[in-house]
């Protein structure tokens, strides 16, 4: 008989326990984007620092400009181009006007600024300095003026700790003056394959042995998810091999998060299981060891424990069913590595059995989890949360295939996340689907 299932968010809360936010390391800003920040980030010094033109044309004196609208001739006493320095900026007086670029400073007296085109200059050419000596224009609705500290202000909170930094983050830190950002170390991640039967990508195939597809699969999920990954194995059906493997994630390479996957069932040869075991006789490297059923389909076998310290998540060998608990248990650790609050969360939320099916839509770091209706009906096993890969057809989701078929979850888009309290799906029912492109 089968002993209570653990819940999915359950076995989430284990998984955050396992780990901590790596420490925060300083990085050049140019080049840190993909890194989580460490700490608030706010402006140094206001952008743009100066008062400066809004757009090409003539900086002038509004006092000078008739308020009904009627034209005025002025003096073009002077040229401002775009970083132009104090002696460019001598100054406006009555009746006179400044031809000025965009983004120049906007000369002392000026405080307005008409466009090139709404002038009798009507525009300027390339390359070609002052011709006029006089321009005929008219007061305009809009200054085009760019105040000082219009577009950052100084001491203005930029982002957040927590927070990725993107192309965006990375603009608004360099304009405003950050050169050098507080973000966490980038994980290292071992990705450890287990199974008598398994032989390296490209190896040729004997009577019963299949390609370690789980391997280059979760090592590639991971670096995804924003790890850099080992990769000792993958090991056969054998405790000391294995023990061999995670000494060289842990000694040799210091990783900070050992993910296996394979061993983990019910399996006379079930290698994971067997260390595990071991531990708790008294033997060897694990402590925290924690095997648990959980109630999801597939990915049921799953296990957590410390190799020497290490944080080591156990996953099972199926492939669509280790891949699934990589994007729920594997994705939030690395997450919380990474000092990102993250995918977790939602899952944490999710509250288990009782939450119904409709969800609100989220984005997270990673990962968007949308709201999606079904387009053809299915069903799902009692009491586990199916992780079912979906195509989205028209904005609507359908089976993209078996909910073991690597082929299925390669053409998928996402991970229809049906509640365990749901054996059957309708068509027209609304699922959150964790999404996967
Ligand atoms: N008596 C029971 N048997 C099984 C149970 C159970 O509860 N009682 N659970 C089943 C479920 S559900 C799963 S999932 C699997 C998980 O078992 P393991 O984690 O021990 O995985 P393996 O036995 O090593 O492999 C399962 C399956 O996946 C293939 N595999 C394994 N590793 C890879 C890899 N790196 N690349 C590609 N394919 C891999 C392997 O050949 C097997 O076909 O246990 C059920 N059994
Ligand atoms: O838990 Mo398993 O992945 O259902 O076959």
């Amino acid at each position: 008989m089968e002993s209570r299932l653990r819940s999915v968010t359950e076995h989430v809360e284990h998984v955050l326990a396992l780990v901590e936010p790596l420490p925060a390391v300083a990085s050049d800003l140019v080049g840190a984007d993909g890194a989580v920040l460490a700490e608030d980030l706010y402006a140094r010094v206001s952008v743009p620092p100066f008062e400066s033109a809004a757009m090409d044309g003539y900086a002038v004196r509004l006092a000078d400009l008739p308020a009904d609208g009627a034209p005025v001739t002025l003096r073009v006493t002077g040229d401002v181009a775009a970083g132009a320095g104090p002696a460019a900026r001598e100054g406006i007086g009555p009746g006179e006007a400044v031809r000025i670029m965009t983004g120049a400073p906007l000369p002392p007296g000026a405080d307005a600024v008409v466009p090139v085109e709404h002038t009798s200059t009507g525009r300027f050419v390339a390359g070609a300095s002052r011709a006029e000596s006089a321009v005929t224009l008219a007061r305009r609705p809009r200054a085009h003026v760019r105040a000082a500290g219009e577009d950052v202000t100084e001491g203005e909170l930029l982002a957040r700790a927590g927070s990725v930094v993107t192309a965006a983050t990375v603009g608004a830190l360099v304009a405003s003056g950050t050169v050098r950002v507080p973000v966490r170390r980038r994980p290292l991640v071992a990705v450890i394959s287990t199974g008598a039967e398994l032989v390296p990508a490209g190896g040729g195939l004997g009577p019963g042995q299949i390609t370690d597809s789980n391997g280059p699969m979760l090592a590639a999920a991971a670096r995804a998810a924003g790890a850099d990954v080992v990769r000792p194995g993958p090991v056969p059906d054998d405790p000391d091999a294995l023990r061999a493997a995670l000494d060289v994630a842990v000694r040799a390479s210091g990783v900070d998060l050992i993910v296996t996957a394979g061993g983990v069932s019910a399996g006379a040869a079930d290698v994971v299981r067997e260390v595990l075991a071991a531990s708790a006789l008294g033997a060897g490297g694990v402590t925290d060891a924690d095997v648990a059923t959980v109630a999801m389909s597939p990915g049921k076998p799953q296990a957590l424990a410390r190799w020497r310290g290490a944080p080591w998540l156990a996953l099972p060998g199926n492939p669509v069913g280790a891949y699934a608990s990589f994007e729920l248990f594997v994705r939030p650790a690395i997450d919380r590595l990474r000092g990102l609050g993250g995918s977790g969360e939602v899952l944490l939320s999710q509250g288990g059995n009782a939450e119904p099916a409709v969800r609100a839509q989220r984005y997270l770091p990673g990962r968007a989890y949308l709201s999606l209706r079904t387009a053809t009906a299915w069903s799902s096993p009692a009491g586990r949360l199916q992780a079912l890969p979906v195509r989205v057809v028209d904005g609507a989701i359908e089976p993209a295939g078996s909910h073991h078929s690597l082929a299925a979850l390669a053409g998928a888009d996402g991970l229809a996340l049906v509640p365990p309290d749901v054996e059957k799906v309708r068509a027209g029912d609304v699922v959150q689907v964790l999404m996967l492109r």
